[in-house]
């Protein structure tokens, strides 16, 4: 059993993680779930020995103390990661990235036994062999990265947000092979940002909020749960197939229908840059034009935005700001495209304000309810409206 009891990470002065005690089985899943840095990838770093961070308190697999452990000694220990992003080798094969996997002891002995057992699981992979990794679908290309961490033969089994990235259909699948994975007696920790997905086939799962772990349930009890339904499964977003809470998409402007679909959480910030390329001022007009469309249905029933956790004065404020920026956007003339739009940087339009402060660049995203950053002027960081 990986049993993580009072684990605090620190960043410098910042706590990313405060007295947090996860366990997890073997042969159970076990998910994580929470908002945009809210501490969940430092606690799977934190138990792989990967964290840049310092971490205290005490996390042990089947009785051996992790903490501060190397991290090949934690894969030795038997405790392997699918890190977010893969981690994968594009250049080489499926086997070639397999057989990378085995080079934890536990695992070196018996590496044809092992590449064996990850061939039966995932049959997808011994007909893809020679395949250059590159050349697969993102979906393959996970069960890749969950085959390499497979071949180190792990007790307990920990992954960073799977199915990023992911359609819908073969996030399904990907769960489905994690659960195969359960089947063998594993212990599978997951962060995940699906959170009705991975709930369906997990055991247990933990909410953690601003480096806390605030509350852990049965899977079954945590889809039932209102407040978990509310910020996690979509209820009443549309997600679910319930009636949407926010301006239909139809009366949105066509350009930035992109912007403002409901998005996995792990979509983080979605600068305006990033995806207009050039059009800053459009966005934040259609931002705010969207926004205050989406809070003006919300207003009428304050229970809903408690439930979500949305303090509708500070949602009210931000509205207000977007709407002083998007009259502002309106009123200026358009910046002339520059030559290379897609790297340049977001930073402040060059016109100011009679006061001779630089106009604020307000990115807004959803994940999905709405959230509004500034950043500052410098580019020293964002403050959260
Ligand atoms: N290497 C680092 N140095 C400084 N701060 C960090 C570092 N890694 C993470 N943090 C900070 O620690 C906090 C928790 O980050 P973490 O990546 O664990 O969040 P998360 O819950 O996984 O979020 P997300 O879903 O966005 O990945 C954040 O405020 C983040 O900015």
């Amino acid at each position: 059993m990986l049993e993580l009891s009072n684990v605090t990470v620190r960043y410098g002065q910042h706590r990313a993680l405060e007295n947090a005690s996860v366990n997890v089985g073997k042969g159970e899943i076990v998910v994580i779930l929470g908002a945009n840095g809210a501490g969940k990838s430092t606690l799977l770093k934190a138990a792989s020995g990967i964290c840049e961070g310092v971490v205290t308190g005490d996390i042990r697999l089947d009785g051996t103390t992790l903490t501060g452990l190397a991290a090949n000694r934690i894969v030795d220990a038997g405790l392997a990661l699918v890190p977010e992003g893969r981690g994968v080798f594009p250049d080489l094969t499926v086997r070639e990235n397999l057989t990378l996997g085995a080079y934890a002891s536990r695992a070196r002995d018996n590496e044809k036994m092992t590449l064996d057992r990850v061939y039966s699981l995932f049959p997808k992979l011994a007909e893809r062999g020679k395949q250059i990794v590159g050349t697969m679908s993102g979906g393959e290309q996970q069960m890749v990265a969950i085959g390499r961490a497979m071949m180190s033969n792990p007790t307990i089994l920990t992954l960073d947000e799977p199915s990023l990235g992911l359609s819908p259909l073969l996030s399904k699948e990907l769960f489905q092979n994690l659960a195969r994975v359960r089947a063998l007696g594993i212990g599978v920790l997951m962060v995940e940002q699906n959170a009705k997905q991975s709930l369906a086939i997990a055991d247990r799962g933990y909410l953690i909020e601003n480096a806390h772990v605030v509350h852990q349930d049965s899977a079954a009890n945590l889809m039932r749960d209102p407040a978990v339904q509310a910020a996690y499964l979509g209820v009443g977003s549309g997600d679910d197939g319930t009636a949407p809470d926010t301006a239909p998409e139809k009366a949105m402007p066509e350009t930035f229908a992109e912007a403002f679909v409901v998005r996995p959480r792990s979509q983080k910030t979605l600068s305006a840059d990033t995806i207009l390329g050039r059009s800053v001022d459009d966005m934040v007009a259609a931002a705010g034009r969207q926004s205050v469309a989406a809070a003006a249905q919300k207003r009428p029933d304050p229970g809903r935005a408690a439930r979500a956790e949305i303090p509708t004065d500070r949602l009210a404020a931000a509205l207000a700001e977007i709407e002083r920026s998007a009259k502002a956007a309106r009123n200026r003339p358009k910046p002339k495209p520059t030559p290379t739009p897609d790297r340049r940087p977001v930073t402040a339009p060059t016109d100011r304000p009679a006061e001779g402060k630089p106009r604020p660049v307000i990115e807004v995203y959803r994940a999905p309810r709405v959230e509004v950053y500034r950043r500052q002027p410098d580019g020293s960081g964002y403050e959260r409206k």
